[in-house]
C-alpha cells in the first residue's frame, strides 16, 4: 500500500481536532468534541492517552483509513521547554517532558505522544511544529517583579503565525514588513503582539491574561496565596480551579461559546456579564500589547473558536477598533500549518529540529 498521507493531530482542551492531509490538501477532517462530563473523569490530562488516541484510531477506521498508508503524523506540540518556532521531530526526551508537562499540564501535551505512538507503530516519522512553547520574547517581557519567577511565553503559535500571514497576505504585505496584535481566542486565550513576525510578548495562556472559557487567567495575587494556604484545596484541586474549572465554566457551568450565547439570547442577565466581562478582558490586553508595540500597529486580528460569534466580536471591535484596522479570521489553520510544516520535512524542504539541540 501507498504511504500516502500524513495524518494530522490537534488536541485542544475542549476537542481533538483530526485530519488526512494528501498532496497538501485535506481530504478528510472533523473536530471531535470532548463533553465537560467526559474530560472531568480525568485527574490529569496524560491519563486522557487512551481515551484520546482511540477516539483517533476510530475515526480512522471510520473513514475506512489504513494506517498502513500513512507516510507521517504531525501533531501540535505542547508545553515543552522554551524553544524557536519550527518542525520538531518527536525524540524519546521530547516525550519525557511531555509525560511530565514542565511548563504545565495542557491537552496538547499528548499531541506529541500520541504522533509517536501511531508513528513508531509504522516505522514511520511523527512531528509536531511551531508548539505552545515557542518563545520569542524581548527580554524586557521576561521580567515579572520577582526573580524566581520570569514571566513566560506559552501561547497559541501554530495558528497565530498561520493567521498572521494570512492578514499580511490580505493587506498585501509579508510578515516581516508589518506589526500586528493576533487575539487567538479559544478553550484558552493568547494576546500576541507580533513584531514583524515575532511574538514578543504575550499573556501566559494557561495561567494568565483574560479570563477564557476553562481558565482564570490572571488573579489577584494576594487572595490566591491566601487560598492556597487556607486548608481547603490540595494542589491539584488549586491547578484545576485555574486551568479546566475556571473562567466561563465556573460562573455559568460550561466552556462552550455558543451555550453561553444561547443563555443570552434567553435573557440570562449572569452569562451576559460573564460574556462582557471576558470581551473587556480580551479588550484591555489588546490595548495593553498596542502599548508594548508604542501604537506602531497595523491590524488587532482576531482568531479562534470564539471569533465565530458576532456578538463576541463586535463587543471586542467597539473597544479596540481606535487602534487599527479590525480583521476576523474565525476558527484556526493550524491543520494545513501542521500538515505543511510535515509535509515540508518529509520533501526535504525543511530540517526537522532537534528538540534537545533547541531548548533555551
Ligand atoms: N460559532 C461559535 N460561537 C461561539 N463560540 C464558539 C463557536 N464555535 C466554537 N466556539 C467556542 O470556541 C471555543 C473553542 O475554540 P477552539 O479554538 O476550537 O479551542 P480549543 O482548540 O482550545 O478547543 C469553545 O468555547 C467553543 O464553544
Ligand atoms: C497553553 C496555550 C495553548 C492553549 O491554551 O490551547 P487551547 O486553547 O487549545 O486550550
Amino acid at each position: 500500500m501507498n504511504r500516502e498521507y500524513i495524518l494530522v493531530i490537534n488536541p485542544g482542551s475542549t476537542s481533538t481536532k483530526v485530519a488526512l492531509f494528501k498532496d497538501g490538501l485535506p481530504v478528510k477532517q472533523k473536530n471531535l468534541s470532548h463533553p465537560n462530563e467526559e474530560l472531568e473523569k480525568f485527574a490529569k490530562v496524560t491519563d486522557q492517552y487512551d481515551y484520546r488516541k482511540d477516539i483517533i484510531l476510530d475515526w480512522l477506521k471510520e473513514e475506512g483509513a489504513e494506517l498502513q498508508s500513512l507516510a507521517a503524523v504531525v501533531a501540535r506540540g505542547g508545553l515543552l521547554r522554551s524553544i524557536p518556532g519550527g518542525t520538531y521531530i518527536v525524540t524519546d526526551a521530547m516525550i519525557e517532558d511531555l509525560k511530565i508537562g514542565v511548563q504545565g499540564e495542557h491537552a496538547s501535551n499528548l499531541g506529541g505522544i500520541i504522533a509517536k505512538s501511531i508513528g513508531d507503530s509504522q516505522g514511520i516519522p511523527s512531528y509536531i511544529v511551531d508548539p505552545v512553547a515557542v518563545d520569542e520574547f524581548e527580554e524586557v517581557a521576561r521580567i515579572s517583579g520577582m526573580p524566581e519567577l520570569p514571566r513566560r511565553s506559552l501561547v497559541h503559535a501554530l495558528n497565530i503565525k498561520a493567521v498572521a500571514r494570512r492578514a499580511a497576505g490580505d493587506m498585501g504585505k509579508a510578515i516581516d514588513e508589518i506589526n500586528m496584535i493576533i487575539a487567538h481566542l479559544g478553550g484558552g486565550i493568547s494576546v500576541a503582539p507580533m513584531k514583524k513576525g515575532r511574538i514578543i510578548d504575550v499573556n501566559n495562556a494557561s495561567e494568565g491574561g483574560p479570563l477564557s472559557p476553562d481558565r482564570t487567567g490572571t488573579l489577584p495575587v494576594g487572595d490566591l496565596i491566601r487560598m492556597c494556604y487556607s486548608g481547603k484545596y490540595t494542589l491539584d484541586e488549586l491547578k484545576k480551579k485555574i486551568s479546566g474549572k475556571g473562567g466561563l465554566i465556573a460562573y455559568l457551568g460550561t466552556n462552550d461559546g455558543r451555550e453561553v450565547e444561547k443563555m443570552i439570547a434567553n435573557g440570562d442577565k449572569k452569562a451576559d456579564l460573564m460574556h462582557d466581562a471576558m470581551t473587556y478582558q480580551i479588550s484591555k490586553e489588546i490595548g495593553a500589547m498596542a502599548v508594548v508595540l508604542s501604537g506602531d500597529v497595523q491590524a488587532v486580528v482576531l482568531t479562534g473558536g470564539l471569533a465565530y460569534s458576532k456578538l463576541l466580536c463586535e463587543r471586542i471591535e467597539r473597544r479596540v477598533k481606535f487602534i487599527a484596522p479590525f480583521m476576523v479570521y474565525p476558527g484556526e489553520d493550524e491543520m494545513l500549518a501542521l500538515a505543511e510544516g510535515a509535509a515540508r520535512t518529509l520533501s526535504g524542504e525543511e530540517k526537522p529540529k532537534i528538540y534537545e539541540e533547541e531548548v533555551k
